[in-house]
């Protein structure tokens, strides 16, 4: 295919998004499976103009004046992938496949918006309703937060130091263009290439299949090692999901000791069982909430870690989508879960034990907030700071640049190159 029937296809996918509300690889595979003539190429430029549109909504609405899934997709042709107008005819001349051709008022429109600056929640590509939590969260900075939130993702991976080492590794995956993190000692990352070029499938390669190496975020990676799991301790994972922060955490503890992995939600633990296998993990009890309840566990932990269900602010280069389809109603219902799990959780911390809320998130009322009500609601827990945490853990490594009052900590892609994440420590007072 050449780009303008790339474009015509990008347009009907962010249409099914957009007026069918569906989710968008759903809608890259139906488009894949009734195209079989489209080749991997094709469908990797048609998703990367997709999550590009998406990614850039509000400011290419505000700077094209149009809400058109068609001017989103041609307005990141031009505009974001830098083609230009020229760019953007020529593709249209050169392909039968091509949408209609640009109107004069669309080329004017495009023409134009290179002088049009956007302000504020549209600058930063944030949803209006969520733009005083923003500021509230960064202040000035809250448009650079939130374009750094718009920009693509880069592939992390997490070296599994119960298999392998990260210089073994490295020589491994070169071929990809792979190098070591720059905060975390088992980081490897490939960083985001733009316009139409493919991200190497990882999970293709050997060291994927043989568990030397998981998917995982480098801020995902940090905050698991400010649970200071170490071997022999007795550990519960109340929101294991997947088992990202699980794996991390018993590798953390050179397997040695017990961790718990449990999550309300029986379907979202399924992954673990063969993950905990391919990672060679020998110290993970998988607690399915159908058939155990965690009686036997209260106040025997020496770490209770809540990798809490959030809205995922933090992570919207990976999932454009969902930043667009976030509701109220979802933040307020997610605000309801964590108070929940927070309070279900802290009674299986023992006294002198730990207990680390994690969110990816980084509107205020999932984090600090959260914390701040917690601690009222329950005394017999104190806070220690994260960010004391962070400097002997991570001895090495910049620090994150914003700490609240208690030291809870908050990395974003502007400050450390991570998605958004959010880390607080407490203690069981002894
Ligand atoms: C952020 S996800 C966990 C991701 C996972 N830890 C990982 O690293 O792959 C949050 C999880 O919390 C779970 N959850 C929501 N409410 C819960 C509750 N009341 N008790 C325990 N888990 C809950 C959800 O099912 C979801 O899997």
């Amino acid at each position: 295919m050449k780009d303008g029937g790339r474009l015509s296809a990008a347009i009907e996918v962010l249409t099914e998004v957009e007026t069918r509300h569906r989710p968008v690889q759903m809608a890259l595979r139906d488009w894949g499976t009734s195209h079989r003539f489209a080749g991997s190429g094709d469908r990797t430029a048609i998703g990367n103009l997709v999550f590009d549109a998406l990614r850039h909504r509000a400011s290419l609405s505000a700077r094209l004046s149009s809400d058109t899934p068609r001017m989103a997709v041609l307005g990141t042709y031009a505009l974001t992938w830098r083609n230009g107008t020229e760019g953007l005819q020529a593709a249209f001349e050169a392909d039968s496949h091509a949408p209609e051709p640009a109107t004069e008022d669309e080329i004017s429109a495009l023409t134009a918006a290179a002088d049009i600056v956007p302000e504020g929640a549209a600058a930063a590509d944030v949803p209006a309703w969520l733009w005083e939590s923003f500021q509230g969260a960064f202040g000035e900075k809250a448009e650079a937060e939130g374009q750094a939130l718009a920009t693509r993702a880069p592939i992390d991976l997490r070296v599994n130091t119960l298999k392998s080492d990260r210089e073994k590794l490295l020589k491994k995956l070169s071929h990809i263009n792979a190098s070591a993190s720059a905060l975390t000692p088992t980081g490897i990352r490939v960083v985001a290439k733009p316009g139409a070029a493919r991200m190497p499938h990882v999970q293709a390669e050997e060291g994927y299949q043989k568990g030397w190496f998981e998917l995982q975020d480098e801020g995902s990676q940090l905050v698991s090692l400010l649970g200071q799991a170490k071997p022999g301790q007795q550990v519960l994972d109340f929101c294991a999901g997947g088992g990202g922060k699980t794996l991390a955490l018993a590798a953390s503890m050179g397997n040695k000791g017990q961790i718990f992995a449990y999550d309300a939600e029986r379907l979202r633990l399924a992954p673990i069982h063969d993950r905990l296998k391919r990672a060679g993990v020998h110290s993970v009890q998988v607690k399915d909430p159908a058939t155990t309840d965690l009686k036997e566990l209260e106040g025997a932990m020496d770490l209770v870690f809540i990798d809490a269900p959030c809205t995922g602010t933090g992570v919207w280069r990976r999932r454009p989508d969902s930043k667009w389809k976030l509701s109220e109603k979802a933040l307020s219902d997610r605000l309801e879960d964590q108070i929940a799990v927070l309070d279900r959780a802290c009674k299986y911390v023992r006294p002198g034990g730990r207990l680390v809320y994690v969110t990816c998130s980084v509107l205020p009322q999932e984090n600090t907030d959260q914390i701040t009500a917690f601690l009222e609601r329950n005394s017999e827990f104190e806070a220690l700071s994260a960010l004391e945490i962070w400097k002997q853990v991570l001895p090495e490594c910049k620090e994150p640049e914003y700490v609240n009052e208690r030291g809870d900590v908050l990395l974003t892609p502007a400050t450390m190159g991570t998605d958004g994440f959010f880390a607080a420590v407490m203690t069981r007072k002894a």
